[in-house]
């Protein structure tokens, strides 16, 4: 009997794999002028355009019906304008797709020395994370630096593909080169990849080799418990999450770390809760940020929805529409907490009320 999504998780860990490598030697030659403001104002860097192009050259050579909703997109590129920074990510895309790795996993999915590409189809590969997603069928979706702020700061950063059938998300993997191996020795070897698929479970592999270990999370330890939380502040409300700690009678600081390694650490059990609040109105979730992560949760023993209680939707599009906050945790906290999450939102939304 063959295991499902065999194929699809050896490939996702094998392109998750060859974009980390590329991330982080990027980070140690990075120049001021290789870094863009989009028109978010969120920064976006040479390394997130060209692992996006590697992982998107790799699927769409395994799988060319299969869309993609990718985070970037090679608008900026494409004008003269960009020209500098364009052949800069063709040259490093190039770099990562011809590399010999040597690992075990990393089987022959076409690349390899003599797979280059030309600037024309590495912007391609970059443009076809264009696809706007929805309810039907199969696609996968690319974050190729998540906590791209992390990444600059040379702290926590994660490159996120996960495979998404008919809105539910069936693999993920998620590359963390800065994280340590295990967290009680922040010296020790850094590297984790965190693969989950579908009903088979979750685990950490070194992003060095081939060693794997299952990942579960452990019971609810009021004592012990704490949350890992966005460093930045505009992205998760900090005073939101002190006030659930503060009604769940928690003694324990948050953990502060960039990007979805929080899910791969709270999959692991450094941290109890990985909790997301928005701090204004108007923002929606993207998918990227968030799907790998979820099958992690789901699969290591925890259950995520948002600040209501509902299941996070993946068949909406790109984002994750009306979803309002994340709410992560092992099984026997997710009652606990989502009513202490429920008490504080009440509690803020008071003063509004009564000017209403
Ligand atoms: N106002 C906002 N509220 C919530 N998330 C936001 C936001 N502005 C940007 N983000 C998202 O927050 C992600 C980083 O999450 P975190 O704070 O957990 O590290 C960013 O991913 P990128 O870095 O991939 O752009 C971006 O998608
Ligand atoms: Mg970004
Ligand atoms: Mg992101
Ligand atoms: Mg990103």
């Amino acid at each position: 009997m063959s295991i499902a999504y065999a194929i699809e998780r050896q490939l996702a860990i094998s392109a998750v794999r060859r974009a980390c490598l590329l991330t982080s030697s990027v980070f140690n030659k990075l120049v001021k002028n290789e870094t863009l403001v989009k028109g978010d104002k969120s920064p976006v860097t040479v390394a997130d355009y060209s692992a996006q192009a590697v992982i998107s050259s790799m699927l769409h050579r395994a799988y060319p019906n299969d869309p993609i909703v990718g985070e970037e997109d090679a608008s900026d590129l494409r004008a003269e304008s960009g020209a500098s920074l364009r052949n800069r990510i063709v040259e490093l895309a190039n770099e990562a797709l011809t590399a010999e790795l040597g690992i075990g996993d990393d089987a022959d999915w076409g690349i390899g020395p003599g797979s280059e590409q030309n600037a024309d189809e590495v912007l391609d590969a970059i443009d076809r994370g264009r696809y706007e997603g929805g309810r039907t069928g199969r696609m996968w979706t690319i974050d190729p630096i998540d906590g791209t702020k992390g990444f600059l700061r040379g702290e926590q950063y994660a490159v996120c593909l996960a495979l998404i059938v008919d809105a539910q998300v069936q693999l993920g993997v998620l590359g963390c080169p800065n994280l340590p191996i295990d967290w009680l020795k922040p010296d020790g070897e850094k590297g984790c990849l965190f693969v989950a698929v579908r009903g088979q479970g979750a685990q950490q592999i070194k992003l060095s080799g081939a060693e794997s270990t299952r990942l579960t999370m452990p019971p609810y330890t009021p004592s012990t418990f704490n949350f890992l939380e966005s460093v930045e502040a505009a992205h998760s409300s900090h005073s939101t999450i002190s006030g659930i700690s503060a009604i769940m009678g928690l003694t324990e600081p948050p953990i502060r770390m960039d990007s979805q390694a929080k899910y791969g650490c709270l999959a692991r059990g450094d941290g109890g809760a990985y909790v997301r609040m928005p701090t204004g109105a108007g923002y929606k979730e993207k998918i990227w940020d968030h799907a790998t992560g979820s099958l992690l949760v789901t699969e290591s023993g925890g259950i995520i929805t948002d600040s209501r209680g509902l299941p996070l939707d993946f068949g909406l599009g790109r984002t994750l529409g009306e979803n309002y906050g994340i709410i992560a945790t092992v099984k026997d906290a997710h009652g606990k907490l989502l009513s202490a999450v429920q008490q504080v939102v009440a509690k803020e939304e008071e003063p509004l009320k009564s000017r209403a």
